[in-house]
């Protein structure tokens, strides 16, 4: 069916025109849709028969907001005209300065411009549980179309600006408490509702609002800017490393300083500012990678249904298996959890427990559903109850041998329709399902840890695996609130085997006489949450000792081995599971660098004798970030090259899901193309020629350089110079 786009006016006999957006799926306002909106707006002001106006979007939807097409042409071409007009020859002028009144209807949703339509308007009439929100921010800009200016004056100063700092949207029921929105009616009542608000207001029976003229709710200059400077101290906590934050707050100041109109001109300069900036750039990447990771090729696109999964059987109850069954139950999805005895399977279901525990306790889960949640779970030693589960995730040790027996087994005792899926993290797919007669069955599902808290599943089709079992996973894993990625067989699969050189290039450095707390700072500087140090503390140092092997024997020509795990086993330092690893970890404090470490790094460089000359090699920050991520491009390299994504865009979403690379850099594919693939490439050719091996520039990194390419440019693609 054509997609109708448009903005339509219908004048009544009653006077009023319904002016209505229509861009589907969620009415976005393509410049397409905000010249309309002049034109009618324009056209309504003009005409005799209309008396009140009201404003709608098509098929239950207001808007969601600007259309984010166009800041990507705008990052295309830098070409900031193509930006239309907006703020004030259409909100201000035609709209909010309009004679006749102007009332918004909104249900479903009202984000970003949408909402700022919305508050332009001189009354919102909302249905229930209509998403209401600006959030600007999530994409590297602020506000433009008034949003900055209207909504303290709506809902007071200290909830507008965390819901947009934070870009936190709230529902219509707690926007009619607030005064965003002056009448809740249901979706039926909707129109007829905010047509009579609109007469109304043309026949003085309701008042005639100018958002942006009120002051009632800004309170004095003095508690205006109590109040914003905690929202800057909240903007240097939660995004130290980008712009949009502390320039909104300042809009907003001016806007209380000298006046709402001030302040939306002053919100329109800096918007313009924002577009172009290479945060706006990196997070707008990262909206419509996300989206892309539902279009598989071959799967998605092939006409078939995915098959309902109501039952699922998770084999191993340890960290990720009870992470994995929360997940599960929290989507409303029967657990079967399976261990080998009662005690580790009391352990599991402890777990399950104190992991649905937490999420009430922070307030993220209401204590009704915890119980439904928790009313799905069943705890097993044998078999029994796989006879009717739609699937099997095995969440066992990373033991090839282990794995395989299991799937034996599971392959006798499931249905035939069951997908029989492995949590590996490191091991080939088609090396777990070697033993069954299931091959097409059989498929990666790799959780990330904690897995009731990460987004990122990857899902790893083998050779055989259907593209049924992959278009069923897929819809599981968003049932259960994940982003799913479907990536290629391979050891480490997407988001390992790209980062695998993270932690062995921060291993090199500190052998090379660099300090390791030095090297942990450096990178969350660079906003990556935790250093490679930190982080491995987390994972637990025996997991790197377990994993270590299986990469080497595949990746072993570019792998640097430091004896420092190890050694750090030996010291009895297994991480923050047992208190201790380069870091000190105390319950309630945050962990400490523990200085005692500095012995093992010794040894450990005595081990390695790689210092030039014995003597610790000088590096600044920025040499640390390179020798550190540039390996991880490098492998990122190989990893398109060899078609283990399917775009780079997904190793993109990959690397800020599974490994919280900085969104605004837009992951690690889009920021090494920030950086360029030239530069990156000199680089390591020349750390190769110093260092050794690890740092050789693979072929697909060269030829991208030689070829003025960049890394995302898909394989077939000529490069433009
Ligand atoms: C000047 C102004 O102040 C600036 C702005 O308004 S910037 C825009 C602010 N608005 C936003 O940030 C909202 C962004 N969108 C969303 O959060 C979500 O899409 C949503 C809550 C609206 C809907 O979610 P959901 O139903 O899960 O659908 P979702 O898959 O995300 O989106 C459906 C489609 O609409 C597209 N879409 C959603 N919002 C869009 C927008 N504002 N512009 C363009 N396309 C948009 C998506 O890209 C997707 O396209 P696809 O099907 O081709 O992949």
């Amino acid at each position: 069916m054509a997609k109708k786009i448009g903005v339509t006016m219908d004048v009544g006999n009653d006077g009023v025109a319904v002016i209505t957006i229509s861009n589907p799926p969620v009415n976005s306002l393509a410049s397409s849709i905000i010249s309309g909106l002049k034109d009618k707006f324009g056209e309504a002001n003009q005409r005799n028969d209309v008396k009140a106006i009201v404003l709608i979007g098509n098929n239950g939807r207001f808007s969601g907001g600007f259309d984010i097409n166009v800041f990507q042409q705008v990052h295309k071409t830098g070409d900031l005209s193509l930006m239309p007009e907006v703020s004030v020859e259409l909100v201000c002028n035609l709209m909010e300065d309009s004679r006749k009144p102007v009332v918004a209807a909104v249900e479903g949703l009202a984000l970003g411009g949408g909402l700022e339509l919305a508050m332009a308007c001189h009354a919102r009439v909302a249905a229930p549980k209509a998403q209401l929100g600006l959030p600007e921010l999530t994409l590297g800009v602020i506000p433009g179309f008034g949003g900055t200016q209207r909504l303290p004056r709506l809902v007071g100063l200290t909830k507008a600006t965390e819901m947009i700092l934070l870009s936190k949207s709230i529902m219509s029921e707690e926007g009619q408490k607030l005064g965003l929105i002056d009448a809740l009616v249901p979706p039926g009542d909707l129109l007829s509702t905010s047509k009579k608000w609109a007469l109304d207001i043309a026949d003085r029976r309701k008042p005639f609002l100018r958002s942006l003229h009120r002051t009632d709710k800004i309170g004095s200059l003095s508690e205006a800017r109590a109040i914003l400077k905690n929202s800057r101290q909240l903007a240097k906590k939660i995004a130290p490393n980008m712009p949009q934050h502390h320039a909104c707050i300042e809009v907003i100041e001016e806007g209380i300083v000298h006046g709402g109109y001030s302040g939306v001109l002053k919100e329109a300069d800096v918007f313009k500012q924002l577009v172009l900036s290479d945060t706006a750039k990196g997070l707008v990447h990262v909206f419509f990678a996300q989206r892309a990771t539902s279009k598989v090729p071959n799967v998605t696109d092939i006409g078939l249904k995915p098959r309902p999964i109501k039952k699922v059987a998770v084999i191993g109850g340890g960290l990720m298996g009870s992470g994995i069954a929360t997940a599960l139950l929290l989507g409303n999805i029967r657990v079967v959890l399976k261990e080998i005895n009662s005690e580790y399977l009391m352990k599991g279901i402890k777990s399950v427990e104190a992991n649905i525990k937490g999420l009430v306790s922070r307030g993220k889960l209401t204590q009704d559903k915890a119980g439904k949640a928790l009313s799905l779970l069943k705890g097993v030693l044998d078999y029994t109850e796989f006879k009717d589960v739609d699937m099997v995730i095995e969440a066992v040790i990373e033991n090839i041998q282990l794995k395989q027996n299991i799937f034996k087994e599971i392959e006798k005792v499931c249905p035939p329709h069951c997908i029989l899926a492995s949590n590996t993290s490191t091991i080939d797919i088609d090396v777990i399902g070697e033993k069954t007669n299931s091959k097409d069955r059989i498929v990666g599902a790799h959780f990330f840890s904690p897995a009731h808290l990460m987004t990122l599943l990857e899902i790893v089709r083998s050779k055989n695996t259907s593209a049924q079992v992959i278009l069923d996973l897929m819809t599981l894993g968003k049932a259960i609130k994940k982003v799913p990625v479907v990536v290629g067989n391979c050891i480490g699969f997407a988001v390992n085997r790209t980062f695998f050189p993270y932690s062995q290039a921060a291993h090199m450095l500190v052998n090379l006489g660099v300090d390791l707390f030095r090297i942990d700072s450096v990178i969350t500087s660079f906003s990556l949450p935790l250093g490679p140090f930190q982080l491995g503390d987390l994972a637990g140092h025996g997991i790197g000792m377990a994993v270590g092997p299986i990469y080497a024997k595949v990746y072993g020509d570019r792998m640097f081995r430091s004896p420092m795990t190890e050694l750090l086993l030996k010291s009895g330092r297994n991480g923050k599971i047992n208190g201790r690893g380069y870091y000190i970890y105390e319950k309630g404090s945050k962990p400490k660098p523990d200085s005692s470490v500095l012995s093992v790094v010794e040894e450990s460089r005595k081990l390695t004798n790689i210092m030039p000359s014995g003597k610790p090699i000088t590096v600044t920050d920025k040499e640390i970030v390179e020798m550190i991520l540039f390996p991880v491009v490098n492998e990122a390299c190989r990893v398109l090259d060899e078609g283990v994504v399917i775009r780079a865009a997904d190793l993109d979403i990959a690397s800020v899901l599974g490994m919280s690379f900085p969104s605004y850099r837009g992951g690690i594919v889009f920021w090494a193309d920030t950086v360029g693939p030239k530069y990156i490439y000199e680089r390591l050719k020349k750390l190769s020629e110093t260092y050794g091996s690890f740092f050789k520039p693979s072929r697909y990194l060269e030829e991208r350089a030689m070829n003025g390419m960049l890394l995302s440019e898909p394989k077939s693609s000529r490069s433009r110079l």
